[in-house]
């Protein structure tokens, strides 16, 4: 695991922006392709409205960039809670990406039908063999919380389904989610965490005993690929 740790969000999303472009060159210098899935909730935002801009917005090649999404909340698209939607606004109305190439966890279906249908574009897209994405971008809740794994939740433990759906109680609202297998089979995953609201939880998730139960971010350890934490001197001020 690789530990970045940058003064402020300010420089963190500037520092991730910069390793992401780097990674994209080097990965598309060897294949024609590139997926990428994206992360909702709020730390993210300054890093999309970054990359939507000059110098990324000239150097990335959009057009081989292909979008996914670790999870959705199943709620309109355009309530600002919704991840694709929030995603558009900072990021995919921003820059050249192919409409095709921009595969969001729909929520205008039952949740159920929602991640039995992204599991048939996962397949259907790695053509039948393991889903193995370029790269993952995950977040952190205060609560410990990636994708929609929250604390306490089975879908932690999922090992079939590519993508599931359940009631989470605590929001009283419904999640879509990629499950751990898939985002432990990517090339290279990459945390990005701010704020003193994650200092404690950062601790146990890093340094702490394992119990993915209660911290869900510990289940993220990629089989081969690489893992990176990026996060904000707030954030790892208890490290
Ligand atoms: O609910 C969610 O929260 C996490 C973390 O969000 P943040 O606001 O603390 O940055 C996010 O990664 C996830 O995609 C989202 O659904």
């Amino acid at each position: 695991m690789e530990l970045h740790i940058e003064k402020d969000t300010k420089a963190l999303s500037a520092s991730l922006a910069e390793w992401i472009n780097n990674y994209i060159q080097q990965v598309l210098a060897k294949q024609d392709r590139f997926t990428f899935v994206l992360s909702g909730g709020s730390t993210p935002k300054a890093l999309y409205a970054l990359l939507a801009e000059s110098p990324y917005k000239e150097s990335i090649p959009w057009e081989k960039l292909h979008f996914f999404w670790g999870d959705e909340r199943a709620v309109p698209f355009e309530d600002a809670r919704n991840n694709a939607k929030m995603c558009y606004d900072e990021l995919l109305d921003k820059v050249p990406v192919k409409a095709e190439n921009i595969h969001i966890m729909r929520t205008d279906i039952t949740p159920a039908e929602s991640a039995a249908e992204y599991e048939k574009i996962l397949k259907t897209y790695f053509e039948g063999s393991e889903t193995t994405f370029d790269f993952v971008l995950l977040g952190m809740g205060d609560d410990g919380h990636t994708l929609s794994l929250f604390p306490g939740t089975e879908v932690i433990h999922e090992e079939n389904a590519l993508a599931t759906s359940f009631f989470l109680q605590a929001q009283d609202m419904y999640r879509i989610t990629l499950t751990a297998p898939v985002v432990n089979n990517a090339a290279c995953v990459a945390f990005l965490a701010a704020g003193a609201g994650k200092a404690e939880v950062l601790k146990q998730v890093l340094k702490g005993e394992k119990n993915v139960d209660l911290y869900p971010s510990q289940i993220i350890q990629p089989v081969k690929g690489e893992l990176h934490w990026f996060v904000d001197e707030a954030a790892a001020a208890s490290l």
